[in-house]
């Protein structure tokens, strides 16, 4: 499909209102670069706009643009490319000719992923050229020593002697084969492998670099499917299936040029089956391709399906529906089997009438090569060489579509590995501003307004967390506390308004400074497999250990964190802290869970620490412990707690209420309880917090 290309730039006021990092960019790569799309003439306007809300707008930094695409005059060049109420100037670039679909470019960009092995593969071709040269000598010689046996009816002696230096010549010949057949082999796999591991890496630094958002909108079965498959089948197809293609090539080639050089008559009548076959592959090669896709597709679900069952055993057992979870597992794994049908249909006629040919021009040869040897224009010998090469041309043939079709399998894979590999993120992973200094730790949220998937949630929320002060934010569930947890580490942008740390909006901070200088426990904490110690650790800001003076003594700052966060049970256990935590934590209780969650957010020393329920899973006494120590570590710390147990509330120095997406009351926990009908109020008097009294009682009783 030839399409012209148009493009799409964003207005510039809007851009730099919103983000002033893009001043003085021209507008053109300003769109093509942020966005990273490009639209075509042929678009419509309802495409366009659905175009920009699946791609440009969703959880970007040029999310907040969208609702003023929608309200602003359209500036176009072009009157059927009128983008109505899209805020959007068009510009129609040179009449540049772009085949969407260029299967060619596709290819070459599948092989510019062999070019880091190309002496291994250089290497790898020259042993195939040898290797394969020996395999064509081979039916030649042998119609010789077959001439040289009938045709020895008096001399014996010399016949012998003819026969024995071909043979012994023959020997050496098959030997150097065999070696260079090994070394094809050999390099063709290591470099195969090679290119996997590293097409491994570079996908999985591509998911890596992704937002959040993306995330929820691809499957983990998916992602994990073409990190393992996707990867190996490109590997395997720049390798082996490069190698067996261009063997297959270089012997169809040489095979039917030898064919032509014994008999050209003979070999017109032998090679008139191969176009339809040639076609045939063509065609069949197309349905593998669009076949493989679907397969891995429906694969990628279904491993997603067990993935997520399998991690939670425990729920599926606890509810006993191990055998309904088999049952969807099955009714999954069937649609598989329909479509693995359909290829093993397709693969048995293909090589069903590939044998056929294969075999009629055998027969067509031995037919018409009889007659030949009968009338003396051809030899019994050049008639076994002949058939020999006719073979070798069919199975080649063979050998070749089989190369075509793997090769498709392989398109398909890489291209499912370039839609990740050169997804730009919406919210970049590394870059921007890096002030000198450490924060103040002063958060302003500004207006701000977040959906997710288009239902509102917070809606020009204005929030202020005063640096060395704690702050509680309390709600109903629901509500939206951990998102906005979420949006001031910066894992989603809003789509209006700014959220400042120290005045400096984060859109344009580095997010790996920003990050440095927060220290996050969320709700349900996840711990990775390793010791308590490593898990402590992935807090750290880097991997040395970092040395700090307690009480005129330097002590590991993990283990000082861990101290904090009373951990002090888990150390003095019989492995220490090198015990294993096992899969996300799975070999910790839920509050040695969180105490572990509480140390790897303070390792890093943060200037700002946000504490989702953080000691929601703790028992009284743990939790009493906790608080004091996260008390101590408060000072001179923006902090900023979700809580929901009124002890939490009333140690907090100022309490945000959220209610309908803003913050509806703050002060202090006594102004807001004083106040007559208050949100607050009512929150504290309708819903269960945990009563302080309780929790002292069970203090006691410890
Ligand atoms: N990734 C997501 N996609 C879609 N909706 C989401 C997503 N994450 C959260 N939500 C929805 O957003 C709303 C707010 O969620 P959030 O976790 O911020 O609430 P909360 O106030 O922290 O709740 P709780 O007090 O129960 O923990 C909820 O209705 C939730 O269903």
């Amino acid at each position: 499909m030839l399409q012209r290309l148009v493009h799409v730039t964003l207005n510039v006021k809007v851009c730099n209102r919103h983000n002033p990092l893009l001043l003085g960019i021209p507008f053109r790569s300003q769109a093509r670069h942020h966005c990273g799309f490009r639209l075509y003439s042929s678009h419509k306007v309802s495409a366009l706009r659905n175009y920009y809300e699946r791609t440009a707008i969703r959880g970007s930094g040029l999310m907040s643009l969208k609702s003023r695409f929608y309200s602003s005059q359209v500036d176009t060049q072009r009157k059927n490319a009128q983008l109505e109420s899209v805020h959007l100037k068009t510009t129609i670039g040179t009449s540049k000719k772009v085949d969407l679909k260029s299967k060619t470019s596709e290819v070459k960009r599948l092989f510019s992923l062999a070019a880091p092995e190309k002496w291994t593969l250089t290497g790898a071709i020259g042993f195939l050229i040898v290797s394969s040269s020996v395999t064509i000598a081979v039916p030649f010689s042998l119609g010789k020593v077959l001439d040289i046996i009938y045709s020895s009816t008096n001399d014996l002696g010399a016949t012998t002697e003819r026969l024995d230096s071909l043979c012994l010549m023959l020997c050496g010949v098959f030997l150097l084969g065999g070696l260079c057949n090994f070394g094809r082999v050999y390099l063709m796999s290591i470099s195969g492998q090679r290119m996997t591991q590293a097409l491994r890496k570079q996908a999985y630094a591509a998911i890596m670099r992704q937002e959040p958002a993306w995330f929820h909108r691809t499957s983990t079965g998916e992602l994990v499917n073409r990190l393992s498959a996707d990867t190996q089948l490109v590997g395997r197809n720049l390798s082996q299936n490069v190698s067996d293609g261009l063997r297959s090539l270089l012997m169809t080639v040489a095979g039917a040029g030898m064919m032509f050089y014994m008999s050209p008559s003979l070999a017109f009548i032998g090679l008139c089956v191969v176009p339809p076959v040639s076609m045939l592959a063509v065609i069949y090669g197309r349905f593998v391709r669009s076949i493989t896709r679907q397969l891995q597709t429906t694969l990628a679900d279904t491993s997603e399906l067990a993935e997520e069952k399998i991690s939670n055993i425990k729920t599926v057992k606890a509810f006993s529906k191990e055998a309904k979870e088999c049952e969807s597992y099955a009714q999954r794994i069937e649609t598989v089997l329909k479509l693995a049908y359909k290829e093993s249909l397709a693969v048995g006629s293909f090589y069903g009438m590939t044998g056929l040919a294969g075999n009629t021009i055998i027969l067509l040869v031995l037919y018409y090569g009889g007659g030949m040897v009968a009338t003396e224009q051809l030899t019994v010998g050049h008639l076994t060489s002949f058939l020999l090469y006719a073979a070798y041309v069919g199975i080649s043939i063979g050998g070749l579509s089989g190369f075509y079709t793997e090769l498709n399998k392989g398109l398909g894979a890489a291209t499912r590995l370039w839609e990740i590999m050169d997804r730009k993120p919406l919210i970049p992973s590394i870059g921007g501003l890096r002030p000198e200094t450490r924060p103040k730790g002063e958060i302003v949220l500004e207006n701000v307004t977040f959906s997710y998937q288009g239902a509102p949630l917070i809606r020009g929320m204005n929030l202020h967390l005063t640096p060395g002060k704690s702050i509680a934010l309390v709600g109903r569930s629901g509500c939206g506390k951990s998102t906005i947890a979420s949006l001031i580490l910066r894992l989603y942008d809003p789509e209006e308004g700014r959220i400042l740390l120290d005045g400096v909006d984060i859109r344009h901070l580095d997010p790996v400074w920003l990050r440095s200088h927060i220290g996050y426990v969320s709700q349900e904490p996840v711990l990775f497999s390793g010791s308590i110690k490593d898990n402590i650790m992935y807090g750290a800001l880097d991997d040395r250990e970092e040395m700090i003076e307690i009480n005129g003594k330097m002590e590991p700052a993990w283990l000082v964190a861990a101290r904090t966060a009373q951990l002090q049970d888990l150390g003095a256990s019989r492995a220490g802290w090198r015990r294993e935590v096992g899969a996300g934590g799975s070999h910790l209780s839920g509050g040695q869970k969180q105490r572990v969650a509480i140390a790897r957010a303070i390792v890093k020393n943060p200037k700002i620490l946000i504490l989702d329920e953080a000691t929601s899973a703790l028992d009284a006494y743990s939790e009493f412990l906790v608080d004091k120590a996260l008390k101590d570590i408060s000072k001179d710390r923006t902090v900023l707690t979700i809580a929901h147990r009124l002890s939490t509330i009333q140690s907090a120095d100022e309490v945000a209420v959220v209610d309908n997406g803003c913050i509806v009351e703050q002060g202090t926990y006594t102004d807001l309880m004083s106040k007559e009908n208050g949100v607050f109020k009512e929150l504290i008097t309708h819903q269960t917090f945990a009563s302080k009294s309780r929790e002292k009682n069970e203090i006691q009783n410890q």
